[in-house]
């Protein structure tokens, strides 16, 4: 659908001006936050190697019980006292949680500024672009507003918490002009105010296209292009010194909970609603004839490489995919048990799969780890057992 100017004239003179001066900001802050060539950013006392199966960050004020937080769920000592920026680098511990490992990141506290490099604003917040999910760790005794100016200020240096990306189709072009199309009818942006943010990018040649009643800021995060979007969990500590109704109203707040350190009240469920939020995928091998290995998952996630049978062969090996015949499944993922699956089956969390290798059935199969097809019965898993499989 080509939206005509004539349909478009709700937008106002300021809108067209804010938009332009969006798109100004944008490109500012962009090269601003751009690292020095070769390094990540993360500095001196930052520079943390990645480990295991997913990583967290802890971000929040100074004082808010971070560190309280890491040494209580990773058993690793990170110095916490009442006084502010306590903690003054990075430290990692691990969780061990459904047979995952998770990497949970302590990090000092961080103010209103953070983002223009206040305090130790720029590192904290290139770490927590390395990571999977965030955790906003916020005292519950203090002022609601502390979730939106960290918020802001994660935003503002390209991170969108708890977002999808918009649903905008953009691709730069050698020539052709600006073709600007939507699928809906559209209240925010018109086709002048896109060709004006897009010339603000020097970009004369390009295909727009909008699937959903996108805004000004959601086309500049697409043009950008850089922006990174993560899970956050939002986790009121110290629900100890605030009283039920605080507590109530906290903890019905969306993706949200409550906690205090201090009670070891509500842990369990925070690890819960992390590993949920981390999206990780626990994926069970079963050679021909034996019992699934179910003490060493091979463990996906959809932003990490995907989870798909292919995915899963190149976690085994690399040069595995091309000796795939087809793969047997049980678990959520399939509609009988065991189901033939090709390489791009999407597989669900605890899923038990074996793998049929091309050659062996030529030759006659038998050897080797991963033999032809067997109905032979699998060990079930707790989630399995909730719905009995037929093997
Ligand atoms: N009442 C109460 N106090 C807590 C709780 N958790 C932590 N604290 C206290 O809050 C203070 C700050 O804790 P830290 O763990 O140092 O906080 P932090 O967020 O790491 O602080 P910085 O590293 O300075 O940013 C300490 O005195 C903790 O004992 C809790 O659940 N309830
Ligand atoms: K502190
Ligand atoms: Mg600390």
């Amino acid at each position: 659908m080509n939206v005509k100017l004539s349909d478009v004239l709700y937008l106002g003179c300021a809108e067209y001006h804010l938009g332009q001066l969006k798109a100004k900001i944008a490109k500012l802050r962009t090269q601003l936050l751009e690292p020095p060539k070769g390094s990540s950013g993360a500095g001196e006392g930052f520079e943390v190697t990645k480990y295991g199966h997913g990583r967290v960050a802890l971000i929040g004020f100074p004082s808010v019980g971070k560190s309280t937080l890491l040494t209580m769920l990773t058993g690793t000592h990170s110095e916490a006292a009442s006084y502010e920026f306590t903690t003054l680098t990075c430290i990692p511990g691990i969780i061990h949680y459904n047979d995952t490992k998770i990497q949970l990141l302590d990090l000092p506290g961080i103010i209103e500024g953070a983002s223009e490099g206040k305090g130790r604003g720029r590192q904290v917040i290139a770490v927590s672009k390395s990571s999977d999910i965030v955790l906003m760790v916020l005292d519950a005794s203090k002022s609601e507003g502390h979730r939106q100016i960290l918020t802001r200020e994660l935003e503002a240096v390209g991170l969108r918490l708890n977002k999808r990306p918009p649903q905008i189709y953009f691709k730069k072009k050698k020539t052709g002009g600006i073709s600007f199309n939507s699928t809906l009818h559209l209240t925010h942006i018109d086709e002048k105010l896109c060709y004006q943010i897009l010339h603000e990018y020097k970009i004369h040649n390009a295909e727009v296209l909008f699937r959903e009643d996108a805004t000004v800021d959601d086309l500049i995060d697409v043009i950008e292009g850089n922006r990174k979007y993560m899970k956050c969990i939002y986790v009121y500590n110290k629900i100890d010194v605030v009283g039920i109704d605080d507590v109530d109203r906290l903890s019905r707040q969306p993706n949200s909970i409550v906690i205090s350190c201090n009670l070891k009240l509500n842990l369990d469920r925070l690890l819960a609603k992390m590993w949920e939020a981390m999206g990780l995928v626990r994926v069970y091998t079963k050679p021909q004839g034996q019992q699934p290995d179910f003490a060493e998952p091979v463990v996906l996630s959809s932003d990490r490489g995907g989870c798909t049978v292919e995915d899963f062969c190149n976690h085994i090996h690399r040069s595995l995919v091309k000796d795939v015949k087809y793969v047997l499944v049980w678990g959520t993922s399939a509609r009988h048990y065991p189901q033939h699956c090709g390489l791009s089956h999407p597989l669900q969390d605890e899923d038990v799969v074996q793998i049929v290798k091309k050659k062996e059935r030529e030759d006659g199969g038998g050897r080797g780890r991963f033999k032809s097809h067997s109905n032979a019965p699998v060990r079930i898993s707790d989630r399995e057992k909730k719905a009995p499989l037929k093997t």
